[in-house]
């Protein structure tokens, strides 16, 4: 059973990606403190990238240990591996090329200069995920006198622990790349989907599915701006993931709302009430 939403709101988009990015820090250093390394999967779009520029710009930044985080992401354009629409370019600009990283913990979709189309990146990528899973039980298995193995404690077998999944939203309501109404918010029994036809350029992407989001520990939801307000109130009022995709998001033990004043603009008021300010932050 995996956790109803919560909802934070904050004051503007400036306001609310530092927010998203001072939440990010706490949480992997806490998840460094009793696992040793944390995983973060990155959402592309204007908030998600705001976010990873506010953690590069934080005081608190260092307080991560880089060096133990590996980052993937919910969706990709299938472009050329240089294209400034990739949100992986954009990561990289934000915050990852600051971090100095080794190329083996980023972990980006394939580019339309390795593959043929969108399907091939997409089964690269589920065949990346599986290996990173198998490797991860693999060490689980032998330190097994002190740390539960990862499939028996629910773990989806297919893929690695993600300690936290960023997820923005669009106007219409879709996540990673799920957009309403189209096949990859309906596929099931695969981790990773190729996507032909989105409505929001580029027609062609690679994304999670609500499968593999959903296995995330914690998914944290953001979203500024009025034109996400009524995507934001449909998603929260429980309307169905095939027609409203943000409202199938449902993390494991956490699935949390991160947004502004105009996103909150149609928010059922029941909702208002939900606020986390006083939820710890409840990550213990
Ligand atoms: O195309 C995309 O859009 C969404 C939302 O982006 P935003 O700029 O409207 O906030 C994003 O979450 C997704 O990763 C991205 O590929």
């Amino acid at each position: 059973m995996n956790a109803d939403p919560k909802v934070s709101i904050h004051p503007d988009s400036t306001l609310l990606a530092a927010t998203v990015a001072a939440r990010l820090i706490t949480r992997l250093v806490d998840v460094q403190n009793e696992r040793g390394s944390a995983t973060v999967v990155l959402t592309g779009g204007s908030l998600g990238t705001a976010a990873l520029a506010a953690v590069a710009a934080s005081p608190a930044c260092s307080a991560v240990d880089w060096s133990r985080v590996d980052f993937w992401w919910g969706d990709e354009r299938f472009l050329s591996a240089s294209d400034p629409d990739r949100n992986a370019v954009q990561a990289r600009q934000a915050l990852l090329g600051e971090l100095g990283l080794a190329e083996s913990q980023i972990h980006e979709f394939g580019s339309s200069d390795g593959f043929p189309d969108q399907d091939a990146a997409a089964a690269d990528y589920a065949t990346r995920l599986q290996d990173a899973a198998d490797a991860e039980r693999a060490l689980a298995d032998d330190t097994s006198d002190s740390v539960s193995p990862s499939d028996s404690d629910g773990q989806d077998t297919r893929l690695p622990r993600f300690d936290v999944l960023l997820l923005g939203v669009g106007p219409d309501a879709h996540i990673a790349s799920l957009f309403p109404e189209m096949p990859g918010i309906r596929t099931k029994e695969q981790t990773v989907v190729g996507v032909a036809g989105a409505p929001k350029p580029p027609p062609l992407r690679m994304s999670l599915t609500l499968e593999a989001v959903n296995s995330a520990q914690e998914i944290w939801i953001a979203a500024g701006g009025q034109d996400k307000a009524g995507a934001v109130g449909l998603a929260l009022a429980g309307a169905g993931p095939a027609q409203v995709p943000a409202a199938g998001a449902r993390g494991r033990r956490k699935t949390l709302w991160l947004i502004d004043q105009e996103a909150a603009a149609q928010l059922p008021g029941r909702l208002i009430a939900s606020d986390d300010s006083d939820d710890e932050d409840s990550d213990n």
